[in-house]
């Protein structure tokens, strides 16, 4: 049997940590970090989600605010908000739930938000600092793959990692955090050729596609690690009730090394790591943490001179 990655178990312990900091950075006199969620439209699920990323603000001690705007919402108010969240002081972090509706211009909206307060970490500032391995925020979901990996490899150099997914949030990320972690990356996607052979060769397979059990059993190779970041909704015709189903199909990999499960593996991870980049968001404004070994860490860092053949100019 393959073991179980314990995503909720994870979480609260980065949940601790997190709170920890929060405590450390009210007893030395600065606010409690604060992050607002902007919410467009009634999306089932992303209520769900938003509700969730509130309640886990309360429990570690950051401030939360949320923005409910309705459905035919225009781009030009949202970008107003954005613009004066921005300039608030008591707010940290800003979030705007994504999908956004049709009529609004979703680049857009996500290159309004500060870099500094971009917690989700998808502002081309802080993509392009985690390309080129310089710091800024990592988007949650990648973030929290990392962490989940690490709990059973703790190094990863050398290691073969396939990446199936090539989406601006999970997919190119991740595969930039694997490459920063010394593996052997290969990103592949629904099209690619010959993708079961391809996984049979990894030792760990980050499956996020949001195809549900695309990864099948002969795809996994013996001892394998499997992160699974997909949620798919479907209808179980046995029982009538609404299930979730990831990019896996779970049964068939139990001779892998250690799997995620679904729900209970990414998803709790996402709103974790949430948490923990509001803190660093908080800290960054606040001028916390700005001792000389960060600044070593803000500048050109480690890996770009550490000959992975990053040419900083490319
Ligand atoms: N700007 C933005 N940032 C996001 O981080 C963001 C977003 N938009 N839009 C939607 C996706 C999705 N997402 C999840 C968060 C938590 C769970 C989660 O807690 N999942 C539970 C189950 C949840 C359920 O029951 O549906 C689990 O896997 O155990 C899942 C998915 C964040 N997202």
């Amino acid at each position: 049997m393959a073991d179980i990655i314990d995503g909720r178990a994870i979480a609260r312990q980065l949940d601790e940590k997190t709170k920890a900091e929060v405590d450390a950075l009210v007893a030395a006199g600065h606010p409690a970090p604060g992050l607002t969620v902007i919410l467009v439209g009634d999306d089932g699920a992303s209520q769900v989600y938003v509700r969730r990323k509130i309640k886990s603000c309360e429990k570690v001690g950051i401030r939360s605010n949320e923005h409910r705007l309705p459905a035919d919402t225009s781009q030009e108010d949202l970008l107003a908000l954005i613009d004066q969240l921005n300039r608030d002081p008591e707010v940290h972090g800003i979030l705007c739930q994504v999908p956004l509706p049709d009529h609004i211009d979703t680049r857009l909206v996500l290159r309004s938000i500060t870099p500094e307060k971009d917690v989700d970490g998808f502002h081309p500032v802080n993509v392009g600092r985690l390309s080129t391995g310089t710091g800024g925020i990592v988007p949650c979901t990648p973030l929290g793959v990392m962490m989940l990996i690490h709990s059973v490899i703790p190094d990863l150099t050398g290691m073969d990692a396939v990446v199936i997914g090539k989406s601006n949030i999970v997919g190119k990320p991740v595969a930039n955090l694997l490459l920063d972690a010394e593996a052997t990356v290969t990103v592949t996607h629904i099209y690619t050729h010959g993708l079961p052979a391809i996984c049979r060769k990894a030792d760990v397979i980050v499956a996020a596609a949001g195809a549900p059990e695309l990864v099948k059993g002969d795809w996994v190779k013996e001892g394998a690690v499997i992160i699974d970041v997909g949620i798919t909704r479907i209808m179980d015709e046995e029982t009538g009730k609404e299930r979730l189903v990831g990019d896996v199909a779970f049964d068939e990999c139990q001779h892998a090394k250690a799997i995620t499960p679904v729900p209970g593996g990414v998803g709790p991870m996402t709103i974790a790591c949430l948490l923990a980049n509001t803190v660093q968001a908080a800290k960054g404004l606040m001028g916390v943490n700005k001792d000389v070994s960060s600044d070593y860490h803000d500048v050109p860092s480690r890996s770009m001179f550490t000959g992975n053949g990053n040419i900083p100019n490319e």
